[in-house]
């Protein structure tokens, strides 16, 4: 079942027009993106999606009963110790405290947290409370799941931690991440939000192609795909591949083919995650891998 959200505004008392139209599908079969500036909207649009802020104007469709929301940032006075207030977040959704501890305290042990247990939770240093955090909104089992930059203060182990698991997610997931590591889950679904707006895929800041490829140029292309890589390699116009994993294309087509290799590209469900001109030492030393080979 999709999560959508249609004709999303949303406009801050301040006057501030945060969110400007955005209609966005959440898909179960691979996380959700978003990628942009600050000040973009993300944060925004994921407290609506999650339920947490009320839009100006929209609607968000098929939201589950129960979501897993981390938010950007915590409320800086929060005095409750971390198990009370797991406990308090388990109720507030409607869910037993009992029922979710088992999965809390292993993924407590997984994101190696180390937090005093009677410390309130304006006392922990960041990684922790942001370890805090992810168990609450994983514990849940959520039917959606919405994280604000989730990896943002972990320490590597955890970061790692965290990526597996979300990889291993199937399930509706929507989420932003300046870090970078979301575009590599498998088959995950890029958007670009600015001013507000989701970038169209001939906004130059969604795909920066080079303003007049010189005569001859190679472009990379890196596309985040769905899915097993060979079957899709056969739908689309040939190329030489550099990268075919799970979730990742990279392939080099020469400039004045790009546009219709993009556009089969996105035709079969590809996302674009940039495309840049190859230096020509690169274009000597050829590809990296022979998968999927030739022309
Ligand atoms: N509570 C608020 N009251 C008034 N304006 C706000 C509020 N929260 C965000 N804004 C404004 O809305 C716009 C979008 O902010 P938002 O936090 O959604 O962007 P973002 O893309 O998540 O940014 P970042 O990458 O810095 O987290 C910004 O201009 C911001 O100043």
């Amino acid at each position: 079942m999709h999560v959508r959200l249609v004709g999303i505004h949303h406009t801050y008392p301040s006057g501030t027009a945060a969110v400007r139209g955005v209609d966005l599908d959440v898909d179960p079969a691979a996380p959700t993106v978003l990628r942009g500036a600050n000040g973009a909207g993300k944060s925004t649009l994921l407290r609506i999606a999650a339920g947490a802020e009320t839009p100006s104007a929209g609607r968000v469709v098929k939201r589950p009963a129960v979501v897993g929301y981390l938010p950007d940032r915590f409320p800086a006075l929060l005095r409750l110790p971390p198990r009370r207030w797991l406990d308090h977040l388990a109720r507030v959704r409607g869910l037993d405290p009992d029922d979710v501890a088992d999965t809390g305290d292993e993924l407590l042990e997984e994101l190696g947290y180390d937090g005093a247990e009677g410390e309130p939770m304006s006392e922990l240093s960041k990684g922790n409370a942001q370890k805090l955090g992810l168990v609450q909104a994983l514990a849940c089992d959520p039917g959606l799941l919405v994280l604000d930059e989730p990896w943002s203060g972990l320490d590597d182990d955890a970061a790692d931690a965290l990526t597996a698991r979300l990889a291993a997610r199937h399930g509706l997931t929507l989420l932003t991440d300046h870090s970078g590591t979301a575009a590599s889950l498998p088959g995950a679904r890029l958007h670009r939000l600015r001013g507000g707006r989701i970038a169209s895929g001939a906004d130059p800041d969604s795909v920066p192609l080079p303003a007049a490829p010189p005569p001859g140029a190679v472009l990379r292309l890196d596309l985040a795909c769905a899915g097993d890589p060979g079957p899709l390699l056969e739908r689309l116009p040939p190329a030489h591949v550099e990268t075919a994993g799970p979730g990742r294309l990279v392939v080099r087509v020469p400039a004045p083919e790009s546009d219709a290799w993009l556009a089969a590209a996105l035709a079969v469900g590809c996302a674009v995650r940039s495309v840049r001109p190859l230096r020509p030492a690169d274009e000597r030393r050829g590809p990296r891998s022979e998968a999927g080979s030739a022309w």
